[in-house]
């Protein structure tokens, strides 16, 4: 199924400050659709919005090309999943699934046979019998999920499915959800704060603040052009820093640390944040003299993860690749990195992706 959002608003009863404004994106047939944003900012609105449980303010929403706005939730031929599961605990996996078929009187042979089939995709048929508080939380969320390939809709919405699971399990399902989204060819559109879900399982990635889309790109396009420095900050894992710098005659100074010539037509005399992604440093470790000092070090086996304070008090996080033999306290020199964004330090959006090592002031 596709959905268009044309310029959708929602304003709560009795505000008239808009929770969204103006959100439009299409999201094709087949499809794997995340929504991503902090806390508070309107993704679940907007997922209930779809899902016909709360009215559109203003704007148009589409399924397979027809305006849905004031189609009754059970006419949408969607189905829903949250991460409260909602199972009932006195009906076995087996009826907690046929449920909503049963609710719609579909034939008993029509129901047994979509119950099995859902059953077995997710792995659960030797768990028929047995009741929701008798399985693992994983299992308990295939449930859920066989109860919404059970309803054949071909439109599943995702509300935080995977965030009462631990560590393991989730990176496990989310495996299991994407294979399933593509062997049965559902469009997925799945709400979550968790920037690595997103990347992992996503085909195109809406990034909301403030009310408003921030951008709408493939997973790899929001994190190497981030529109702006909120979408750089969100996407990559220990976050981007930014430095304060200033334009002049060809050149941009950070913090009166470093300097860049830059090939970008940017203002004199105007400021400008430079992002720079933690693995982007070029580091120079057993220093007798250098200029940030180690604060924190994480050794994740595969990389080493640094916190260093320059000599100007600017804190940087840092990621080397390998183990790096380093310990807090000691000197290192950071002597530039490989490449870093520009962001306008007014509207905050990008200006300009630039390769090139930094010099030392
Ligand atoms: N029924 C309601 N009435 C009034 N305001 C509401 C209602 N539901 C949500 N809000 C407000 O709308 C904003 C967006 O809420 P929403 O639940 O969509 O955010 P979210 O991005 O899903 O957050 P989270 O990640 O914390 O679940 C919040 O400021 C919230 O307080």
């Amino acid at each position: 199924m596709s959905i268009q959002l044309k310029h959708l608003v929602k304003k709560y009863d009795g505000s008239d400050t808009p929770v969204l404004e103006n959100v439009s994106a299409h999201i094709e047939d087949n499809e794997f659709f995340a929504i991503v944003g902090p806390s508070g900012c309107g993704k679940s609105t907007l997922l209930r919005m779809i899902a016909g449980i709360i009215p559109i303010t203003s704007g148009n929403l589409y399924l397979n090309g027809q305006r849905a706005n004031d189609l009754e939730p059970k006419d949408r031929k969607l189905s829903m999943v949250f991460q409260s599961y909602a199972l009932y605990p006195f009906l076995s996996v087996f009826d907690n699934v046929a449920f909503g078929l049963k609710a719609r009187k579909q034939p008993k042979d029509v129901i047994k046979r979509r119950v099995e089939n859902a059953l077995e995709l997710v792995n659960l048929t030797e768990f028929k019998n047995r009741k929701p508080k008798d399985l693992s939380g994983g299992q308990r969320q295939r449930v859920a999920l066989a109860r919404a390939v059970a309803n054949e809709s071909k439109l599943c919405l995702m509300d935080e499915p995977l965030s009462n699971l631990d560590a393991q399990l989730r990176a496990k399902m989310r495996i299991e959800l994407k294979e399933l989204q593509r062997k049965l060819g559902l469009t997925v559109i799945y709400v979550t704060h968790d920037q690595v879900e997103a990347m992992t399982m996503a085909d195109h990635v809406m990034v909301l603040n403030h009310h408003h889309i921030q951008q709408i790109d493939t997973p790899l396009g929001v994190y190497q052009h981030p529109a702006n420095e909120f979408v750089a900050s969100f996407f990559g894992t220990p976050q981007i820093n930014l430095l304060n710098a200033v334009y002049s005659n060809g050149t941009l100074t950070m913090d009166n640390r470093f300097k860049v010539e830059v090939s970008e037509p940017l203002i004199d005399g105007h400021k400008y944040k430079v992002g720079i992604r933690p693995n982007q440093f070029k580091v120079k470790t057993g220093v007798n003299d250098g200029n940030a000092r180690v604060t924190s070090v994480s050794q994740l086996g595969d990389r080493t993860m640094i916190e260093a304070s320059l000599d100007n008090g600017q804190e940087l996080r840092i990621v080397l690749n390998g183990q790096v033999d380093i310990r807090p306290q000691e000197l290192i020199q950071v002597e530039g990195a490989e490449s870093f964004f520009i962001f306008d330090s007014d509207d905050r959006s990008l200006v300009g992706i630039q390769k090139g090592v930094l010099e030392n002031a």
